[in-house]
């Protein structure tokens, strides 16, 4: 839920008291503010929690509660989440994407998996206990890797069908139990593209809350300049492609609204800001030649 806020959208923000009013008016009950889960603070150090009050909540009071009248209670509307990180400052993105990840996994934690019996939130929200046998279960993130592979002049993109039209990213793999991020970044590029990998580096990291919570990795590598051939793996992809720092530049110049104009083939789009994959190939456009790379 996103209000409109001339000339940009804002994330809704209630004190405890506006809460409480807006929870009545909705015909819901207060206790559900027990429900919250801390998810940082402002610049003044005030406490910031997030609450789900959606549609479809299991503990919802008022299951007649209709879409509209929310939205015009709240004066704003519903939108997808990718759709709805477009549209916010990286603050808000953060903050919504910690109480998407945090909401979500207490919605999916409500049982414990040994004893059956409901678990219990802590105030905060940072784990969930089970009163019979005392099992403490603190939030996950399933660890991604994002590797931007390069041969020097060029760098190696990749699409799935999933991606909006002419989108291409770097490529991305969960680790699997056991594994180092240096040997999932192998495997996966191993995998994926069939190439290896010589030289690797690692740049920035970021939490995604897509399809559950990830903590995303980004590395850039390097491929000897001899050993190039990608072999596609088309049950993972739809394609790759080596693509040009001519090309990844003018794509990355280009003004992504992500509108398309039907009938016209796309050139190439790359991964949105707010995304981590679109970083990491700034900075490859920015230095293609990697010289911090060791030797
Ligand atoms: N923030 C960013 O810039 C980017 C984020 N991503 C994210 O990276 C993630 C991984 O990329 P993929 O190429 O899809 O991974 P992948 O190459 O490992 O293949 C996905 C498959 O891995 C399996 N898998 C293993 N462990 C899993 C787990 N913990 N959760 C879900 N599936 C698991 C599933 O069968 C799934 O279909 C995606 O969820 C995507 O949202 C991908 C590109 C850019
Ligand atoms: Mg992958």
């Amino acid at each position: 839920m996103l209000q409109k806020s001339e000339p940009q959208y804002l994330v809704p923000k209630y004190s405890l008291l506006e809460l409480e009013r807006l929870l009545g008016k909705l015909g819901q009950n207060t206790q559900r503010i027990e429900d919250s889960v801390l998810i940082g603070c402002s610049e003044q150090h005030d406490a910031w929690f997030a609450l789900d009050i959606g549609l479809n909540h299991s503990s919802s009071i008022n299951a007649s509660l209709q879409k509209p009248e929310m939205e015009t209670e709240l004066r704003g509307s519903f939108m997808d989440l990718r759709k709805a990180f477009l549209q916010l400052n990286a603050k808000d993105v953060s903050l919504l994407s910690t109480a998407q990840a945090l909401l979500r996994w207490h919605d999916a934690h409500q049982f414990c998996s040994r004893s059956g019996q409901p678990t219990k939130k802590n105030v905060a929200g940072s784990k969930r206990i089970c009163p019979a046998n005392n099992i403490i279960y603190y939030p996950q993130m399933a660890p991604v890797v994002i590797t931007l592979v390069s041969d020097g002049p060029r760098c190696l993109l990749a699409r799935q069908s999933s991606f909006p039209k002419g989108v291409y990213s770097a490529l991305a793999g969960f680790c699997d139990i056991g594994e180092s991020l240096e040997e999932t970044v192998r495997r996966e590029v191993a995998e994926e593209v069939g190439l290896e990998v010589e030289r690797l580096q690692y740049s920035a990291s970021q939490h995604w809350p897509f399809p559950n919570s990830s903590l995303m990795i980004a590395c850039h590598a390097t491929v000897k300049p001899g050993q190039t051939k990608i072999h596609v793996n088309l049950q993972e992809l739809e394609a790759a492609a080596w693509f040009s720092h001519e090309e990844v530049a003018t794509a990355l110049r280009r003004n992504d609204s992500y509108t398309l104009q039907q009938n016209i083939t796309p050139p190439l789009r790359l991964p949105p800001k707010f995304a981590i994959a679109h970083q990491l190939i700034k900075e490859w456009v920015e230095n293609p030649a990697c010289p911090s790379l060791p030797a």
